[in-house]
């Protein structure tokens, strides 16, 4: 028996969802063979749907509650080596008062950071981060080897462990690229069951999974729409496109194709599964786009924190410049926003 047919006949982890939809039988053969019989993707016909999706206007009215919208789906981030606390903290602030000047801004879903920011993190959102508080800000981190994800599996589970004790409500796990691209899918799918069990806390409640498929690297949208299916099937709450450290990040052709994954996913088992454009989201005019083409491809009830987010450091800044824009009917200009 060559190493080959070992690896294939090898079982992989008995995720639920996995054995629902692909059977009892569930071995990294089994699994390679259902992923390699989704149909692949028209690139043309894709890419026209996201270009058509793209110019569609929005009216003066609905732009109101789209800005807002976008303020209430981001995921504000800080991703940097040179992080620390004191930055933090001030990403915090500006996440819980987005304009000092105007109250009425909503607050933005989670704040995004590297693990040992966390405790700095759950401390400076103090009684905004206790459960059941009204305009609760969620603490996400990115966790196993982010943005490579190249470390041994105990590295990756320990980090992801430690961010879940110092209080994450969210994990942002990456795949690992080379194992998939080398066709190794079941060795992928198990981290990520792995990952899913790591993010169990002592009271048998999971932080959220969003399982980072870095796009920009898997060349084809074949490629996104088979590492979509198995970040669905091992157990991900959420699939994202990028970390934000590789070019292309989120394009909304990309996005659009998950997001026809999750529609497909849903026909067939009900279940909702949340999707997070990230990294290169800036302008608001961008985000708009996405925010169409999740109403047109999964429908308006995927524009909720639970189901649809933006990975994004500045988009905030531009949105609340288009705001100010809106309700003075001038523009301020960058000087009255926050340059993080
Ligand atoms: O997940 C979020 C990204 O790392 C942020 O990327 P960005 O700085 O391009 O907005």
């Amino acid at each position: 028996m060559t190493m080959e047919t070992t690896r294939a006949g090898t079982t992989v982890a008995p995720a639920s969802r996995a054995l629902d939809v692909i059977g009892g039988d569930l071995t990294e053969r089994s699994l390679r063979r259902y992923l390699e019989g989704i149909p692949g993707v028209d690139a043309v016909g894709l890419e026209a749907r996201a270009a058509a999706l793209g110019t569609r206007s929005i009216k003066t009215t609905s732009k109101a509650w789209a800005l807002d919208t976008i303020i209430r789906l981001t995921d504000l981030t800080t991703l940097e080596g040179a992080d620390t606390p004191g930055k933090v903290r001030s990403l915090v602030a500006k996440a819980m008062v987005p304009d000092p000047d105007d109250m009425s801004t909503p607050r933005v879903a989670a704040v995004c950071v590297y693990g040992d920011m966390v405790p700095h993190a759950v401390e400076a959102l103090g009684s905004a981060h206790d459960d059941g508080a009204p305009g609760r800000i969620n603490v996400a981190a990115v966790a196993t080897a982010f943005p490579s994800g190249r470390a041994s599996r105990s590295v990756k589970l320990s980090d992801t462990s430690d961010a879940v004790a110092a209080g994450a409500d969210e994990i942002d796990m990456v795949i690992d690229r080379g194992a998939f691209l080398s066709g190794r899918y079941g060795q992928v799918f198990d981290e990520i069951v792995a990952v899913k069990e790591a993010c169990k806390r002592p009271d048998g409640t999971y932080a959220h999974l969003k399982v980072i498929l870095e796009t920009g690297e898997l060349n084809t949208y074949d490629n996104v729409r088979r590492a979509s299916w198995l970040g669905i099937l091992a157990g991900g709450d959420f699939i994202k496109t990028s970390t934000g450290k590789v070019t292309p990040a989120a394009t909304l052709p990309v996005t659009l194709s998950m997001l026809e994954v999750v529609r497909d996913w849903h026909r067939l088992t009900g279940e909702k599964i949340g999707v997070k454009p990230a990294g290169g989201i800036r302008a608001s005019k961008d985000a708009i786009k996405y925010l169409v083409t999740v109403a047109e491809t999964v429908g308006e009830e995927w524009l909720q924190p639970d189901l649809f987010r933006f990975g994004a450091s500045s988009l905030l800044n531009d949105v609340l410049l288009q705001r100010q824009k809106l309700t003075s009917g001038r523009y301020s200009g960058p000087a009255y926003v926050t340059i993080d």
